[in-house]
This record gives structure tokens, sequence and C-alpha cells, in this order.
């Protein structure tokens, strides 16, 4: 049985992933979102020079120590002097007002003496001084976030200083997910004998969502023929961008969904994979529409859909590919065999650094263990196993990373 590398896999899903498509949001409604094209600043920030503290506006050349200056106004946020200040004249001046035209440095209202209208300071200033020159932050033009940014706090607040109350992001694709299978039942049913509580859609729709328009669970279909024929030719006419199966992607008799979504006109660009757990993972398309069939296995469709998915959702909405962690390993690992293993761990934080815990559970049902791991190990073809401390490459599950 030819398995295709992971690699390989990747690279076929990737070329069939359309160009970023972009769209205007509101400010409010774009945390998430992935800019489709470079932010330019409108205006220099600050748009002025403005003062960094609160205190007094000077020539610098004129401040000797002990020696009083004039005080002959005041410049505050929103209502600047009017004037210039000439020789031994300062402005009273407070926290992000305009300096005052003739002024080139604000000394601290801490180390001046007032008296009246006379002020005078315990020191000598440079010029410049407590002053945030014009456009320190940005200039007008000048490019402040490039294409492909995940807008976050930072980032929106940037836009917003920037004065861009709309932004160009990417339209994010329409995911519909569709489980199969006899035995499942829906979480709140009670178990007869033979059944299983249907959990892949639960875990895919949250893995998936921040990077999709919906993510919509399209429930689950029995594994005959006929039902699978009317769910799926639903599901394929319904515009989904991404159209994801679980379970039935094997070898066994009730293993139809290929051979249904080919009926229905899935063009199928490769199935099984050179890993584990996910082996059977399908892939193919039609239109626009992209097919994942991944593996009934609850571990096996999450990992898959991990390794895969993401990556394509990414790469839909412009965004680089997230880079894996090069980490010391805290344990050893047994083994691998020829298929790529993606093996649960956890990312500990020691008094020496950063470090990657194996959790010897292979098996592909075995939830608990997947849900106590935050990163898969990628353990390489054939590798004869890893002892404390050496270097792995490591998939962080954590959403942050990704
Ligand atoms: N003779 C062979 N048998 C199997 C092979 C093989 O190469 N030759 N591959 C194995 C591998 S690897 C995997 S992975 C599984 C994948 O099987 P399917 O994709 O056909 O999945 P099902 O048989 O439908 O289900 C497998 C397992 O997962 C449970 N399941 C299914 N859907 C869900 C769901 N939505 N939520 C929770 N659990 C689900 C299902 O009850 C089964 O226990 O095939 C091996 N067999
Ligand atoms: O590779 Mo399967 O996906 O063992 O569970």
């Amino acid at each position: 049985m030819s398995l295709l590398p992971v690699d390989e896999a990747l690279a076929r899903i990737l070329a069939r992933v359309p160009p970023v498509i972009s769209e205007t949001v509101p400010l409010e409604q774009a945390d998430g979102r992935v800019l489709a094209e470079p932010l330019k600043a409108q205006h220099n920030q600050p748009p002025f020079d403005a003062s960094a503290m609160d205190g007094y506006a000077v020539r610098a050349a004129d401040v000797e120590a002990g020696q009083p200056l004039s005080v002959i106004g005041t410049s505050q946020a929103g209502a600047g002097f009017d004037g210039t200040i000439s020789q031994g004249e300062v402005v009273r001046i407070f926290t992000g007002a305009p300096l005052p035209g003739g002024a080139d440095a604000v000394i601290m209202q801490e180390e001046a003496d007032r008296k009246d209208d006379k002020v005078s300071f315990r020191s000598t200033v440079a010029a410049g001084r407590s002053v945030r020159p014009r456009g320190n932050d940005f200039a007008a033009g000048s490019e402040i976030l490039p294409q492909g940014t995940r807008l976050g706090p930072f980032s929106l607040a940037l836009a917003a200083a920037a004065n861009a109350p709309m932004l160009e992001v990417a339209r994010r694709p329409r995911i519909g997910v569709l489980a199969t299978g006899d035995e499942l039942i829906l979480p709140g049913q009670t178990l007869a004998p033979g059944q299983i509580v249907a959990s892949n859609s639960y875990g895919l729709a949250p893995l998936l969502s921040s990077f999709a328009e919906s993510t919509e669970d399209l429930g689950i279909v029995r594994d005959n023929r006929q039902s699978a024929v009317l769910a799926l030719s639903e599901a394929l006419d319904s515009g989904f961008d991404i159209l994801i199966t679980t379970g039935g992607a094997s070898v066994g008799e009730h293993d139809i969904v290929q051979d249904v979504l080919q009926d229905l006109g899935v063009e199928i660009d490769f199935w099984r994979v050179n890993m584990r757990p996910g082996k059977p993972l399908m892939f193919g398309h039609r239109g626009k529409t992209l097919v994942f069939g991944l593996p009934g296995n609850p571990v096996s469709a999450m990992v898959t859909a991990t390794v895969f998915i993401l990556p394509a959702l990414r790469r839909w909405l412009g965004l680089a590919e997230a880079q894996p962690l090069r980490l010391p390993l805290a344990g050893t690992t047994t083994p691998n065999g020829s298929r790529r293993h993606f093996l649960r761990g956890r990312i500990v934080t020691t008094e020496n650094g950063t470090v990657v815990l194996p959790i010897p559970q292979t098996d592909s049902a075995h939830l608990s263990s997947l849900a106590s791991a935050d990163a898969l190990i990628i353990q390489p073809e054939d590798d004869p196993g890893g002892a404390e401390g050496d270097l792995v490459w490591v998939l962080p599950l954590d959403q942050a990373f990704q």
C-alpha cells in the first residue's frame, strides 16, 4: 500500500488553496482577521511636536540653574499656546500638548520652582528633552502594518491611532463538518449497547473557527449509501469553501465516504498519508470546494486537522506558515516505524528552560491523553528513538501559537 509522504500531502493541499480575496470590515470587527493589504498611516503621529510631561516648555539655551524665566501662557492637550516664545520666556505645558513655537525642550514640574509668573529650574536641559517629535511614532504614508498581519489588540490600537476606521482583510472560508457512523449518538443522549458519543465535530469546530467565517455542524450521517449520498450531495451543494467529513475513511465495507464523494463529482487528490495517527486521510475537491475526509478515530481526526487543515486555513488568509518549535525532550521516546509519528507531548518550563515531555499513549482513540497534551512531537520516519535532552521538532497545540 503506497502512503503519501506528509510533506507531499501538505504541498498538494496548499496548492489547491485559492489566492487571498479581500473584504472591508470596520475596525471594531477586525479582531483576529488578517490584513489583505499593508496598512499605511494617513498622518504623522504625533501630528505635532508634543510634550511628554506636565511642566514647562522652554528654549533649552535660555535655562540656567536658579535663573527665573517668565511664564507667558499655557499649552494643554487640545488647546495649544497660540504664539511663539522668545528669549527668557517659557510656557506652562501639559502631557500631550503641542510644543509652542520657539520652544525646544520640556522640563517636568518636579524640577521647577514657580513663583507667580516666574519659574526657575534646578539644572540646565538638553534640547529635545521630554519632547515627542512630530512623526516620531509613524510618518504619514509609511507602512505601519504589513499584509498578512493577524490583527489583535496591539495592531488594532495602532490602526485606530492611524485613523483607519475600515480595514482590508482576507475573506475567511465557510466550513461544513459532517460526521459519519451508525454507532454515533449526540452528546446528551443515552448510550445503547455498541454506541459511541460523537466527539469529532465538537473538537474540530473550535480548532478551526478562529480562521473561519463560519463552521457549520452538518450532523451525523449513517453508514449507508442512500443516507451518505443525500447528506453529502446537500453538503457539496451548500457552497462551503471547505467540507470536512470524519469517519468512514478506511478500508472496511462501511467506509463508503470516498466512493460516494467520487460519485458526486469530487476529484480525489490523494488518500492515505504516511503518518500516525491519521493514515487514512483523504483530500479532494469539487469546483471551489476543498474536501477533507478525516479518519473517524478522534485523535486521528484532531491531529490531521492540526497538521493539514490549519496550515491550509493560514494560507487561505495570507498568514505565514506556523513554525514548529525546537525543544529538548524531557523523557525518552521509543523507536518509530516507517510512518511519521505525531506524538502527544506537554511543553514544560523548568529553571533551565523549556522542554517537551512525551506522553507515551499512542492509541488513536484515546482522547484524554490528547486533552492533556499541548503539543505534538514530530518524530521522523524510522527514528531510532530519543533520549532526554535530544532536540525535537514540536507543533504547539496552543491557539496562541497558531
Ligand atoms: N483493515 C484496516 N483497518 C483499519 C485501517 C487499515 O488500514 N486497515 N486503518 C485504521 C486506522 S489507522 C484508522 S484511523 C481507522 C479510521 O477509520 P475510519 O476513518 O473508517 O473511521 P470509522 O471506522 O468510521 O471510525 C473509527 C473509530 O472512530 C470512531 N468515530 C468515528 N466518528 C466519530 C466521531 N464523530 N466522534 C467520535 N468517534 C468517532 C468510531 O466509533 C470508531 O471507533 O481505521 C482503522 N482500521
Ligand atoms: O492512523 Mo489511524 O489514524 O491509527 O488511527
